[in-house]
Order: C-alpha cells, then sequence, then structure tokens
C-alpha cells in the first residue's frame, strides 16, 4: 500500500512526474477513500519506481557522511574520502598495517583483480581512519580484521586518500625540536616582533615556510590557543650567531694546570693523571675547539605510542661527579618495582660507599684499555646490547636507565633502544660549591681543594652540551639533589603517558648518507 499525501491535494496529476502520471494511468489501480484520504494499492514493480523516483527526488541515494571531526585543519578538509563498498563473499583484496612513524592504520597492499581493485577507489598508501563508523584509532591491524568480518551488506570506510609523490614532496609535514631557548623580546634583528615565536629548549615546532633564508616560518605543536604561522630565525641565522656570541669558547687557549696527580679532590683527584689527561685532551679534540656544528634544530617524527609498548630506555649522561649515580640511586630507593638500572664498566676506583656489580663493574684500567681496542669495543657493544635486550624481555614494564660517556651514546642511539637521552647539567658555579659543600662528599680528603673539579666539571658540561647537545631530549639542572630528583621524576611520569611522542627522524634514516645528514642539525634539508 502506498499513500499519496499529495493526492489528496492536487489529485493524480501531482503524483511525482508527467511520465509517472502516464505510468500510473496504465497500471491497474484500485483506489478507496477513507477519512478523505486516498489510498491506492499498485502492482510491485511500479511501487519500486516510485520509490526510486521519491529517492532520486530527494537525493536519498547520496551516503549519510559522518562529521568532520574537529580536530581538522581546514586544509585538511577535502581529503577525506567515504567509500562505501558492497560485500561480497570474496576477501576485499587489501592487507592494511601500522605505520610505525605515525601510528595510522594504511593500505599497504592492494591485489589485482580484487574488489578494492576493481573499486577504483582503495589505494596503498590510503590511511583507514574509520570501518563502518567505528574509529581505528590505536588499533592493530589484527583487530580491524573482525570488524571486516563482521559488517554485513556493505562496508564503509572513512580513508584519508594517499598523497601522490609530487603532493608528498609539497605537503610532508616537518616537525623540528628547538635546541635552544628563543625570545623575541630579547632580538633587536627580528622583522616584527608580534609575529614571532617565542620557544623554549626541547618544544616541537612545525616548519610551515622555508622560503627566507633568515626567517623562517612555524607553528607551536601542542599551542592550541595559535595556528596561526610566525617567524623564527633559521637554522643559517642561529648557526650564524653561536659562532659570534662563542668567542670563549673558540678562541681560549688551553688551560695551563698544576699536574693532575699532585692534587686530591673530591672526584676527579681520585683518577689517574692519564685519564685526567685522556678527559682533556677529548674535550679538547672534540669539543668546541674542533668542528663542532652549533645545536639549532633537529628534525623529529611522531611516533603514536602502542599502549603495549615498553617504556624507552633513558640513558643519563653528565660530567664525572655530577651526581648521575646519585639520582639513578635515588630513583631506584624511590620506586624499585617501577625503576631499573643497568651496570656500566669504569676505570676509576671504587668509592667508599660503593658496590662492585652495582654502581660500576670497577676494572682496572689495562682491561678498561682493552676494552677500548678496536676489536674489544664491538664485544663491548655487543655485550652492551645484550644486557639492555635481556633486560627489555625480563621485566617489560620497568623504565631501565643506564648512564654512558657521551662518546657512547651513539651504541644506544637507535630506534632498537629509542633511548631517551637525559643530560644531567652542574648548577651555576657558586650553587655548585654550595651544594657539595653542605652534602660533604669530600670528607675522605681531608685538606683537598675540589675547585679545580667544579671548574673541570662546569668546562666538560659546556663541551657536552656544545657537541652532544642535539640528542639531549632533557636536561636536568643538578643543583639542588631534591629538585633535581623530582624533576626528572615529573618529566619521565610526563613520557611514559604521552600519547605522542618524537623520536629525532635520524632513527628511521635507511641510508647512513641520510641519516648522517639529519643528524648533522639538519644540514640536508634546506
Ligand atoms: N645535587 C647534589 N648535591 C650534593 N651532592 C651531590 C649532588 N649530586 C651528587 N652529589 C654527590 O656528588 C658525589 C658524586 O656523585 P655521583 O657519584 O653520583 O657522580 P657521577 O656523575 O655518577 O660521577 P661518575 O660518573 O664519575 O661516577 C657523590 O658523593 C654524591 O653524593
Amino acid at each position: 500500500m502506498y499513500v499519496c499525501k499529495t493526492l489528496q491535494r492536487h489529485g493524480w496529476s501531482h503524483i511525482g512526474s508527467f511520465r509517472g502520471k502516464q505510468l500510473l494511468m496504465d497500471m491497474r489501480i484500485t483506489t478507496q477513500c477513507q477519512n478523505g484520504m486516498s489510498f491506492f494499492s499498485l502492482d510491485r514493480p511500479f511501487q519500486s519506481l516510485l520509490y526510486v523516483h521519491d529517492a532520486v527526488a530527494q537525493r536519498d541515494f547520496e551516503p549519510a557522511l559522518p562529521s568532520v571531526p574537529d580536530d581538522v585543519l581546514e586544509e585538511d578538509e577535502d581529503s577525506v574520502k567515504i567509500v562505501s563498498l558492497v560485500k561480497t563473499k570474496e576477501p576485499l583484496g587489501a592487507t592494511i598495517k601500522r605505520d610505525e612513524s605515525t601510528g595510522a592504520i594504511v593500505v599497504a597492499r592492494i591485489m589485482k583483480g580484487g574488489p578494492a581493485d576493481k573499486s577504483g577507489l582503495i589505494h596503498e598508501g590510503d590511511e583507514l581512519k574509520e570501518v563502518n563508523g567505528i574509529s581505528l584509532e590505536c588499533k592493530k591491524p589484527k583487530e580491524i580484521i573482525p570488524l571486516l568480518a563482521c559488517s554485513q551488506n556493505e562496508v564503509k570506510f572513512k580513508i584519508i586518500p594517499a598523497l601522490s609523490k609530487d603532493e608528498m614532496s609539497n605537503k610532508k609535514k616537518l616537525f623540528v625540536r628547538a635546541l635552544f631557548d628563543y625570545d623575541p623580546v630579547e632580538d633587536p634583528t627580528i622583522p616584527c616582533q608580534d609575529a614571532a615565536l617565542a620557544f623554549k629548549r626541547g618544544n616541537i615546532l612545525q616548519i610551515v615556510s622555508m622560503n627566507d633564508d633568515t626567517w623562517w616560518q612555524a607553528l607551536h605543536i601542542g599551542d592550541s590557543s595559535s595556528n596561526r604561522a610566525r617567524l623564527i630565525p633559521s637554522q643559517q641565522l642561529q648557526e650564524r650567531r653561536v659562532v659570534l656570541q662563542r668567542p670563549r669558547a673558540l678562541f681560549k687557549p688551553p688551560a695551563v694546570r698544576a699536574p693532575a696527580g699532585s692534587r686530591r679532590s673530591f672526584r676527579l683527584g681520585k683518577k689517574s693523571r692519564w685519564a685526567r689527561e685522556r678527559a682533556r685532551s677529548w674535550r679538547w679534540s672534540t669539543g668546541v675547539h674542533g668542528l663542532v656544528c652549533p645545536s639549532t634544530y633537529t628534525e623529529v617524527i611522531p611516533h603514536h605510542k602502542d599502549s603495549k609498548e615498553r617504556p624507552r630506555l633513558v640513558v643519563l649522561v653528565g660530567p664525572g661527579g655530577v651526581g648521575v649515580n646519585e639520582l639513578k640511586r635515588r630513583l631506584l630507593i624511590s620506586d624499585p618495582e617501577r625503576y631499573g638500572v643497568t651496570v656500566p664498566y669504569t676505570s676509576r676506583p671504587k668509592r667508599k660507599q660503593e658496590n662492585e656489580g652495582v654502581e660500576y663493574h670497577f676494572v682496572s684500567v689495562h682491561t678498561f684499555e682493552d676494552l677500548l681496542t678496536p676489536y674489544a669495543n664491538v664485544s663491548l657493544m655487543y655485550k652492551t646490547s645484550s644486557i639492555l635486550r635481556n633486560i627489555k624481555t625480563i621485566i617489560p614494564d620497568t623504565i631501565y636507565f643506564c648512564s654512558v660517556s657521551p662518546q657512547s651514546i651513539k651504541h644506544v642511539y637507535t630506534c632498537e633502544f629509542k633511548p631517551y637521552v637525559v643530560f644531567v647539567k652542574p648548577p651555576r658555579i657558586e650553587e655548585l660549591r654550595l651544594t657539595r659543600r653542605r652534602a660533604k662528599f669530600i670528607c675522605d680528603d681531608v685538606g683537598t681543594n675540589p675547585e679545580e673539579d667544579f671548574e673541570d666539571m662546569m668546562d666538560m658540561a659546556e663541551t657536552m652540551e656544545s657537541h652532544y647537545g642535539h640528542l639531549f631530549d632533557k636536561v636536568i639542572v643538578n643543583g639542588d639533589i631534591a629538585t633535581a630528583l623530582r624533576e626528572l621524576k615529573a618529566d619521565l611520569k610526563k613520557l611514559e603517558e604521552a600519547d605522542v611522542q618524537w623520536f629525532p627522524a635520524e632513527w628511521f634514516c635507511s641510508s647512513p648518507t641520510t641519516a648522517q645528514r639529519s643528524c648533522s642539525h639538519l644540514s640536508g634539508w634546506i
């Protein structure tokens, strides 16, 4: 029974089109009058025809599109596509995978001749956002297959189409981690202060234009208050500035000191003359006095954390005596369930409060030297890797710390360990003197003068920062130990809770040349 309300008002001629009317006249029609409303029963084909007509007239054939999510940027709005495929017994003919760097589910392969291929609507590289209205965010490929299996007649996909190669090169978003603080208020050269972006070391910026050699345009990721690009100093400009501001580092001659072995102090005085000289020569050969590129920005890519992913390895670095072990010790005491350590090797003598295999494996200078020969270095690296691997498989939820010398960071600075590198930095020299003396850790060396060691520590910290600063995710100033510990714990908590983490692009570079370029502070992609 087809109810035709229009019939009542205007009679036959108003049902659909004239063609409809003509058809109607040709059919067998039964009409009845009931309460002033006209009813008529029609044969099935004709009834279907009217349904189709009405559907077309009301444009009912178009799919009901879900609303555009709020977080889609204006420029992205047109890139969401809804694809509806009729389901048959055949599989769709596509494979999907999770993109490691973005966490997105993407079409990995389209099988030739399969339904997906024949439809021409789904392509390799397309990002799947939803299946039948169910969001695929944080889902794994194996969780998505049952969603497809249980859908009835049709499967509806919400897709972000893959970009063509040309579009890719134009549209690839470029993110960097800032390696310095920038305050436009203190920059007299900025063309327009209101158009500038202030940022802190460690902030993530999206570079939206590099057309100008001196001023780039960038957005501050995580600052939802503004979507407007602002000016930041380009890498080139910042490098020039750093070099001009570094006369002390560049021209300071090596300090002439009394023979190192002639004095004893809380920390370095216990080192052999050889070790002290070696440390100093390393500083001069690799530090600010060598060919060091100033830290400006380093390219990063977002990584969407998987709920089952292990915590990242936390690597602590800092100049000798700054308090790396003290921080590790206190962290372990504060929560032994949550934190674990790896035990490094050292050639320095054991201190009173230290135990073999706890803070370090104490080995002789000779053994340590052996470990540093090129051949042994491989086995040391292997040992380090296997120790870390074992630990990672034994207690997956524990956050592991390891302290390494900055030169050794490269052994763990890989996608396998995904280290989070924390640089433990001494405070200003006055605070260093005050806090260390107050803590009385020079008590076992009566009559020592730690002043030179404090200076060495400051020098070494400066060298490490200028040489390896681009690898540091976090800098903790160890003045007051309780404050430093609190800050470190808060930072690790934030790291654990963050859904998106920013990994250096070099971890994902396949060719060593590209990796090297990306490591040298973006010089490759300018
Ligand atoms: N913030 C601080 N205030 C006072 N004393 C501190 C502080 N941090 C560390 N110390 C003390 O300084 C001494 C050296 O610290 P620690 O052994 O942790 O240094 P380290 O960085 O591990 O050196 P190394 O790498 O040579 O072992 C210890 O006696 C420690 O208790």
